[in-house]
């Protein structure tokens, strides 16, 4: 809402929130907690949901259109009377009754979202509009997960929330990035326009079991590889850095953020940053020493350095991660070796 002061600047302030059914206002009715997730049956989804069915109080609604996801990582709720999993596609409109959503629809690793940009871009702007229309209608709050990719390739670093980024508007990452800073958009205007309570989080690479082998990002790559007895393909010139965040620390950081107060955005990642390289000799040293390191060329606009500044989420939300790489990294070995059927060696 717009209004002039006193003083003639024009000033923005937000509406209150819309107000759910009148239903939920009864002293006589009674209902759990109704959170929907958006793209549930994916990694990070997946995961969350899990940690949302271990309350009680939590009726947990996946809607997922099973491109990059799959039903196999939500097997152990399927039939549960608290869990409901829907195949939907969030860029067509969902008409359901919800308190909370966790939108995460969307596919996340560069080989996937690359593979029809024009979907992607879809999903992040008419998807997250589909969402933003759901919370808008039913007084939702709506959790969006963004992405570090929205810094592009980071002239500042470490990122802090403040930086805008250096984003290729046109490369072929575009529709991930720019789809992500659009779903940015949106959810602050409908905040401002329509008084949404809206949570962004900026996440950092993310790792850990439930990945899917062939996924193409690195970890899961140089894992699948290590076990493979193949060779570790790092990308030209190898020097370039991450930050890796154990999935259980994310998950934590994601549930803060949405009880919390803060709309954000608020960068959620481990600090501990790593080159290409390193990665691939403490995969290397962990899990096979025999492999070897090949390096392969790279693909377009790559960022060059990543490593989220977290102090807002230090101080903000009181989380912080706890797992080191190599202590997740075996973790997530574990179950790779499992799916793979690679038993360790006694
Ligand atoms: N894992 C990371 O390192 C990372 C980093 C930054 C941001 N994120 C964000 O977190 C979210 C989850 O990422 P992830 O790593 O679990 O990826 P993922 O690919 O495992 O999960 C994404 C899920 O969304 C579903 N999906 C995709 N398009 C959809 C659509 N149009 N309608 C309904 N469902 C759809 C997929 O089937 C999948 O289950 C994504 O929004 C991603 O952008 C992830
Ligand atoms: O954290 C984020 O915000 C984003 O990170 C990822 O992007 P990216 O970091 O490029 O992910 P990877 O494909 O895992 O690549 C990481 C680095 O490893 C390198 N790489 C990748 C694969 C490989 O086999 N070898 C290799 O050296 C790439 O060149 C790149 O420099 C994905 O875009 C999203 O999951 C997420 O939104």
């Amino acid at each position: 809402m717009a209004k002039n002061t006193s003083n003639g600047e024009h000033q923005i302030t937000t509406k209150p929130p819309p107000t759910p059914s009148p239903l939920r206002n009864s002293k006589f009715f009674q209902s759990n907690m109704r959170i929907l997730v958006t793209g549930g049956a994916g990694f990070i989804g997946s995961h969350l949901v899990d940690k949302l069915m271990e309350n009680e109080k939590n009726e947990v609604i996946v809607a997922d259109n099973y491109f990059t996801g799959s039903k196999d990582n939500l097997k152990k709720w399927i039939g549960h009377p608290r869990f409901e999993l829907i195949r939907h596609d969030v860029t067509e409109p969902l008409l359901i009754e919800v308190d909370k959503i966790y939108h995460l629809a969307c596919p996340a690793s560069p080989i996937f979202y690359k593979h029809n940009p024009v979907k992607t871009i879809k999903t992040n702007v008419i998807g997250t509009l589909n969402m933003l229309g759901l919370a808008k209608r039913v007084g939702a709050r709506i959790l969006l997960t963004s992405t570090s990719e929205v810094y592009g390739d980071p002239l500042e670093h470490p990122q802090t929330e403040s930086y805008w980024g250096n984003v290729n508007p046109i490369g072929v990452r575009s529709c991930y990035d720019e789809g992500k800073r659009v779903a940015e958009t949106l959810m602050f205007d409908y905040h401002r326009q329509h008084g949404i309570e809206i949570r962004i989080a900026r996440i950092f690479n993310t790792y850990g079991p439930r990945m899917n082998i062939d996924d193409g990002r690195v970890v899961s790559n140089f894992i699948a590889q290590a076990l493979r007895g193949e060779p570790l393909t790092v990308q030209a010139p190898g020097t370039q850095t991450r930050s890796f965040c154990y999935v259980s620390d994310m998950v934590d950081g994601l549930i803060r953020l949405m009880e919390g107060e803060n709309t954000g955005p608020i960068n959620i990642g481990n600090p501990g940053e790593f080159t290409m390289l390193e990665l691939a000799e403490t995969v290397k040293e962990l899990i096979n020493p025999e492999v070897v390191i090949k390096m392969v060329d790279n693909t377009p606009d790559d960022p060059r350095q990543r490593k989220p500044d977290i102090s807002k989420a230090k101080e903000l939300l009181g989380w912080e991660p706890k797992i080191k790489l190599r202590d997740g990294l075996p973790l997530m070995e574990e179950d790779f070796r499992l799916r793979l059927g690679v038993p360790k060696k006694k």
